[in-house]
């Protein structure tokens, strides 16, 4: 790429990629290279809709040659001592380090969301390098007792080439959280960003080109076909994936005809939010609007985008949410004081106004919100009010279905047995959130509610060791922590006869 990305102080920084629109090359085989096809994908930014780069559409030849180059790497890799694989993901590090303003303003133009948000998307990749760096020397096998005469012991092994394809909305913490734990563990890695958002991946490849040997990180972009190329490819035996339940579903169906395949699925969400009446409501608004990511448009897995109040605190909560997203800065993603950007695509806007039409048409009360702001920035680009529903009830579709948007459903209840049903009544099971000043209350609710993450009086946060991952149709599998790193091994047994 030769784009400065960075703007001269006479520029904003949406006009310096107007005016220098990137070209992004594939890495594969430590080579930066076109597709075989010639085809590009073109990338758009959300929030003004100029043209500002594009990347190539790798064919499935592309695949092939990426997934043969990260086998040849493998080998040489996995048999390199622990201590120089953490050496170069430090180093990965250190050059993401230095680059990360850069890769920052990729971000943010090819994303939409606000740059505030995804500021520590960045310093999340550098502690992630470094976390799975160290934590490589705790792969560990064991020794079992069994008879007297046999010592019994295991041993963790890569799986070989780990194929990693990713959704657009966190596309450098994405790509980045995804290879950490496999390369420590000795496998190599072929990653496909999202077709929507995949220049900050592409400058990714270009720096990790300088610190890692050639092939141990391969980076195609592409659409679904080359997502599909990867999924199908007979010795890409581990798989992980971030995206919608229907490409997930996509994946397994896909992958079963060719092999029998290890794939984590970390898929949608509708996350429940349950609020008992003995909860401060100021704070709980906050948490509406914190739980909800607006600095990515509600563009994130686990929004807690159903808000379930008690009766005795409805209408208070009601008012409290209702002000708090009316008075949010919407704005230029690029802009420090900007609370929330443009959505991805036009196209998926399209769609989070057809849940606004339909939570109407269903009779919800529209308390903030709802349409296009106004004014001269919102005249191109994706652009939504934060929206919040009020009086939803459990049938309609804005409460059943992932918007994937900065729409809020606010809920009523009065009896505990009935919100768990309505909070497990959706087919999603990712995140929930449960406030109350009763521990034994919010305990007991934790544990009824089928969701793989539940926050206690808090939203949102995130830890590294701690498992991150889907019941039901959110997925499969957890990510974080050292469970992640094993999850990128294969256990084997060694019997010793003695
Ligand atoms: N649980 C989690 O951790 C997260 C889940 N998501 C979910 O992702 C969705 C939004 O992201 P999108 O990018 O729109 O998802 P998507 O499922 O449309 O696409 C995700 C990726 O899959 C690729 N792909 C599409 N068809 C494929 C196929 N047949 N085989 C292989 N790859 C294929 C795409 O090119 C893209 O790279 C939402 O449902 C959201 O909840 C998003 C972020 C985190
Ligand atoms: O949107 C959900 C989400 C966001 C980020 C990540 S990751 O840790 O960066 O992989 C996972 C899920």
């Amino acid at each position: 790429m030769t784009h400065p990305h960075l703007p001269t102080s006479s520029e904003t920084a949406a006009e310096a990629f107007r005016k220098s629109p990137v070209t992004g090359r594939m890495l594969i085989g430590g080579e930066l290279v076109e597709s075989s096809g010639g085809a590009w994908i073109e990338c758009v930014n959300p929030a003004t809709e100029d043209y500002i780069g594009k990347v190539p559409k790798a064919t499935e030849a592309d695949v092939q040659q990426a997934v043969e180059a990260a086998e040849k790497a493998q080998v040489g890799w996995a048999e390199m001592p622990m201590q120089e694989r953490s050496n170069c993901l430090n180093r990965l590090a250190d050059a993401f380090t230095r680059h990360a303003d850069e890769l920052l303003m990729l971000e943010v133009a090819d994303s939409g969301n606000a740059i505030t948000s995804m500021k520590p998307d960045l310093a999340n990749c550098v502690e992630r390098l470094r976390y799975y760096a160290g934590l490589g020397f705790e792969l560990q096998g064991h020794t079992i007792p069994g008879t007297s005469d046999k010592l019994h012991l295991t041993l963790r092994e890569p799986y070989g080439v780990v194929g990693r394809i990713i959704a657009f909305n966190h596309p450098i913490a994405m790509a980045v959280h995804g290879m950490a734990s496999p390369l420590i563990a000795g496998n190599t890695v072929v990653l496909k960003p999202s077709d929507q958002c995949p220049l900050s991946a592409v400058r990714l490849g270009e720096i990790a080109r300088e610190v890692l040997p050639p092939g141990v990180l391969n980076v195609v972009t592409g659409d679904g076909s080359a997502g599909n190329a990867i999924v199908r490819h007979p010795r890409v035996k581990r798989l992980s994936f971030i995206g919608s339940v229907r490409t997930g579903m996509a994946i397994q169906r896909s992958a079963a005809e060719v092999a029998v395949k290890n794939i984590s699925l970390e898929l949608g969400g509708k996350n429940p939010f349950i609020v008992f009446p003995d909860a401060p409501v100021e704070k709980v608004a906050d948490a509406a609007v914190a739980g909800m990511n607006l600095g990515l448009q509600g563009q994130s897995c686990g929004s807690t985008s159903r808000l379930f109040v008690h009766d005795a605190i409805y209408d208070a909560v009601v008012k409290a949410v209702a002000e708090r997203y009316k008075a949010l800065r919407v704005g230029d993603p690029f802009d420090w004081s900007t609370q929330m950007g443009a959505l991805n695509t036009r196209a998926h806007l399209e769609r989070v106004q057809q849940f606004v039409a339909s939570a109407k048409s269903e009779g919800a009360r529209l308390v903030a919100g709802g349409e296009r702001p106004a004014g001269k920035t919102f005249e191109k680009g994706n652009w939504l009010q934060p929206t919040v529903f009020a009086d939803v009830t459990p049938e309609m579709r804005v409460a059943r279905e992932e918007i994937f948007g900065p729409v809020l459903s606010i809920l009523r209840w009065s009896d505990v047995e009935e919100v768990i049903a309505m909070a497990n009544s959706v087919e999603y099971g990712l995140t929930a959130a449960v406030w109350t000043s009763d521990i034994t209350q919010a305990l007991r609710t934790a544990k009824r509610l089928q969701s793989g993450f539940v926050w206690v009086n808090g939203v949102n946060s995130h830890v590294r060791a701690v498992p991150f991952g889907g019941y039901k149709n959110s997925g499969t599998g957890r990510e974080r922590g050292i469970e992640e790193l094993y999850s990128y091994t294969e256990e084997k047994s060694v019997q010793v006869f003695l």
